[in-house]
């Protein structure tokens, strides 16, 4: 990440005021509601909001909350990350011994490979574990500005590896389990710590072609919010309980998501029912400002402060509050109250993570070093690289077979990764494995050329000298490469999809030594891969993504046959024309005039690789054993789902019981098995997606001849297509069920009688014109900071 110098010096100074804990027990408060602990947490927060002074209380509305030291409050920073390990900017490692590490899992868009939802929440449980440890040790927060959950649209977006991919349907199962492990059971007495569902909502561009995330305004129909956009948001906020949100830079629609109370009150609380009120939503960082400018929606800056509060932003990521509240409060703009409410939802939020209660009675409070980077956790990062590696071609050659003979030549320059391993968003992980060091750890001769210079100096680009030798060496050449940080990254779009010159170069050059020769994509972004899949003399492709501190040595393990390959791309490899064909800002999902479309569901060009794809050292076979009808009435499905406890109609099953699938291995070698379910066929009105993932499972270890069961879970949510004011439909149509890519198997069946509606969308209603002023004097310069605007 980039830090302003107000963020910096923040940083710095930030040991001293990390989590200490209020002194309920002898303190100011002691004898106040908020310190018994018998009492409601929201019973609780009000008690201590109203001991509050009104300078106290917008004292607390910044990230850095300063505490009141004549009440016994110390200070709070809200501020912490947790992607996929403890991360900054707050977080405080030692230079060495105890808390100098955490553990450090693979990036999202890995992870999101393994299409594994039990690993997501063993990941997030470990994340929640180290960052409670870190927290009693006074090195970091209780509440994790994770996840980011916004669907990877477009190819270019830089902080597409923060997601688990592009599809919906995937992203909301993936969240669902990462909260559950974050957060802990909604039952238990504390939660483990607070997750925060961000960027809410629209968010997926940083910097292309002249427009900044920061004034960006997303038009999106109501169609393609529901459908894309807000699935997995509403899966954090409905399905999930997640306990915070994160508006985001961009507007929706003309409005600052962080102002608009369409987003925030209307669906976000009232639609999904997320009415708790130790949940609070917090601005994105200086978020609150660009109300105001870029964005001019507001008129004022203390306008802005409370066109945000008022909306449904509780906390301010920054200061702009704290500055702009006080003539806020005073011109009428906004009410006490409504700040009251914003920080009794932060307080109660503290109060369900036990800051105001006595440690001996938590068990989180009782976590320390020896719980962090523990032999099971390491084992977990390595397992989760391993599951998210993709095998998208093969000729024979994987899996290698090793003896001491073997010369292996590795290349390139991902093959001695060190952080580009973490991609970003990380903490100090507990070590970093690199595929070099990995393939030293073998009984094989290895010869290693990077062979590449440095991706910003043109003039080293090539190191020939040093890489002849060492493939002339080799038996088998293995070449590691792709995009860094350096071209995908916040607040950098890519702008192009292609393997660079010199790389394209150097694996043609290496590919015509006629050796038997594999190439490892990495990176968060697919690169368009066809010149690699159209070369006779490849044998094999993988991708790896950012596969964290153990990636080096699961990436040799399923060259080398140790694991057996079964991750699946979570999104499309499109081909680079792909950039040329539609912008970045062009948020709709079906083709168009403008756009091929977008995602598997809607692309209606060739990719290169498709969403799904992944090939195994062994095959598969699937047949689905649950009895299907060939017909269903859509009245039947409704009247069963009426009679049945389920609050939300679209949450209701489509089967009484989860439908089984068998899936055999035909082959001989021991693999998983990601069985991937989705829908296609004729159903609504035209045009008709491709196919949508409905279900999905992974199975383990299937020996050759074995055969396990996936259980699929189908809801009336997801047979219900959206139509174009955004409800949630189920039409009577011809439906398929397609197991797999290539279809293993599939069954069709239909629907009959009227369509019904199983989820009716409010629309937005009031003002949606800007109000704001042009032409103020030097409100925006990209980058961070808000320093950078002249404060009257
Ligand atoms: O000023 N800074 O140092 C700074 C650093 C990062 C930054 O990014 C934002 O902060 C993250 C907060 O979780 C959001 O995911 C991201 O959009 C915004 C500002």
């Amino acid at each position: 990440m980039v830090f302003s110098k107000s963020h910096l010096a923040l940083l710095l100074s930030s040991p001293g005021a990390l989590a200490l804990f209020p002194h309920c027990s002898n303190g100011p408060l002691k004898n106040e509601v908020i310190c018994d602990s018998s009492a409601a947490p929201l019973a609780r927060a009000k008690s201590l909001v109203a001991l509050y002074t009104l300078a106290e209380k917008i004292d607390a509305t910044g990230n850095t909350s300063p505490g009141v030291p004549r009440l016994g409050i110390p200070p709070y920073e809200w501020w912490n990350e947790g992607l996929h390990g403890l991360a900054g900017p707050f977080a405080n490692f030692s230079q060495e011994g105890e808390y100098s590490y955490s553990t450090s899992f693979p990036q999202p868009i890995t992870m999101g490979a393994a299409f594994d939802d039990d690993l997501i929440k063993a990941v997030a449980t470990v994340i929640s574990t180290e960052a409670r440890a870190f927290n009693n040790a006074n090195r970091s927060g209780l509440d994790l500005w994770t996840p980011n959950i916004n669907p990877f649209k477009d190819p270019r977006w830089g902080r597409g590896q923060e997601t688990p991919g592009e599809d919906p349907f995937h992203l909301s199962s993936y969240v669902h389990a990462l909260i559950q492990g974050l957060q802990g059971d909604s039952s238990d007495p504390y939660k483990r710590v607070v997750a925060t569902c961000k960027h809410y909502a629209g968010y997926d561009m940083e910097n292309w072609n002249g427009n900044f995330r920061y004034q960006f305004d997303a038009q999106i129909s109501q169609q393609d919010l529901v459908e894309y956009y807000l699935p997995s948001f509403q899966s954090c906020a409905r399905d999930s309980n997640v306990g915070a949100f994160m508006c985001s830079y961009n507007s929706v629609n003309g409005v600052p998501t962080c102002a608009d109370p369409y987003l925030l009150q209307t669906i976000l609380r009232e639609h999904w029912g997320w009415t708790n009120e130790e949940q609070w939503v917090t601005s994105d960082c200086d978020a609150v400002q660009n109300v105001f400018l870029p964005h001019e929606w507001s008129s004022t800056r203390e306008q802005a402060v409370a066109d945000s509060l008022i909306a449904g932003t509780d906390l301010d990521c920054g200061s702009y509050m704290s500055l702009h509240l006080p003539g806020a409060i005073a011109q009428g703009l906004v009410n006490e109250s409504v700040l009251d409410q914003a920080l009794v939802r932060q307080y109660s939020s503290l109060v369900r993570l036990g800051w105001f209660d006595a440690p001996e009675d938590q068990p989180y409070r009782q976590l320390d070093f020896s719980d962090v980077a523990t032999n099971a956790s390491q084992q977990l990062a390595y397992r989760a690289a391993a599951e998210g590696i993709v095998l998208l071609k093969n000729d024979g050659l994987l899996p290698l077979a090793l003896d001491s003979s073997l010369s292996l030549g590795l290349f390139g320059e991902w093959a001695n990764a060190s952080s580009e391993l973490l991609g970003n968003y990380y903490g100090v992980p507990t070590y970093l494995h690199s595929p070099l060091w990995a393939a030293e750890q073998l009984n094989v001769t290895v010869n290693y050329a990077r062979g590449m210079g440095s991706s910003t100096d043109p003039s080293t680009n090539f190191n020939w000298p040093a890489l002849w030798p060492a493939a002339a060496a080799s038996d088998v050449i293995v070449f590691i490469s792709g995009i860094t940080n350096d071209v995908e990254a916040e607040e950098k779009d890519r702008v192009s999809l292609s393997w660079t010159g010199p790389q394209m170069d150097m694996i043609g050059q290496l590919a015509g030594l006629g050796k038997p020769m594999v190439v490892v994509q990495m990176g968060g972004g697919q690169l368009d891969s066809s010149p690699i899949a159209n070369n006779p003399n490849i044998s094999a492709l993988l991708w790896g993504g950012y596969p964290g501190q153990d990636g080096g040595a699961a990436i040799i393990d399923v060259i080398t046959g140790k694991v057996a390959p079964a991750g699946r791309l979570p999104v499309t490899q499109y081909p680079s024309s792909y950039v040329q064909e539609v912008a970045m800002t062009d948020m709709a999902l079906r083709p168009s005039s403008r756009s091929p479309g977008r995602t598997y569901k809607w692309y209606n060009g060739s990719a290169v690789y498709e969403f799904g794809s992944g090939l195994h050292y062994t095959n598969f076979s699937a047949s689905v054993t649950t009895q299907l009808q060939a017909s269903y009435a859509i009245s039947d499905l409704l009247q069963t789902c009426k009679q049945s406890n389920e609050t939300y109609l679209d949450r209701c099953t489509f089967t009484a019981s989860p439908l089984q699938v068998n899936i055999t291995n035909t082959g001989t070698t021991t693999s998983d098995y990601v069985t991937l379910a989705y829908l296609a066929g004729t159903f609504g009105p035209a045009p008709y997606p491709k196919k949508s993932l409905v279900a999905y499972q992974r199975l383990f270890a299937i020996a050759g001849g074995a055969t396990d069961t996936a259980a699929l879970k189908l809801t009336l949510g997801s047979l219900a297509r959206v139509d174009e004011t955004g409800n949630k439909v189920i039409y009577p149509g011809d439906y398929s069920l397609l197991i797999d890519n290539q279809p293993l198997t599939s069954i069709n069946f239909t629907l009959t009688g009227e369509e019904v509606t199983v989820d009716e969308w409010p629309q937005p209603d009031g003002n949606r014109t800007k109000k704001g002023v042009t032409g103020f004097e030097g409100y925006f310069v990209p980058g961070y900071g808000s320093e950078q605007v002249a404060l009257q």
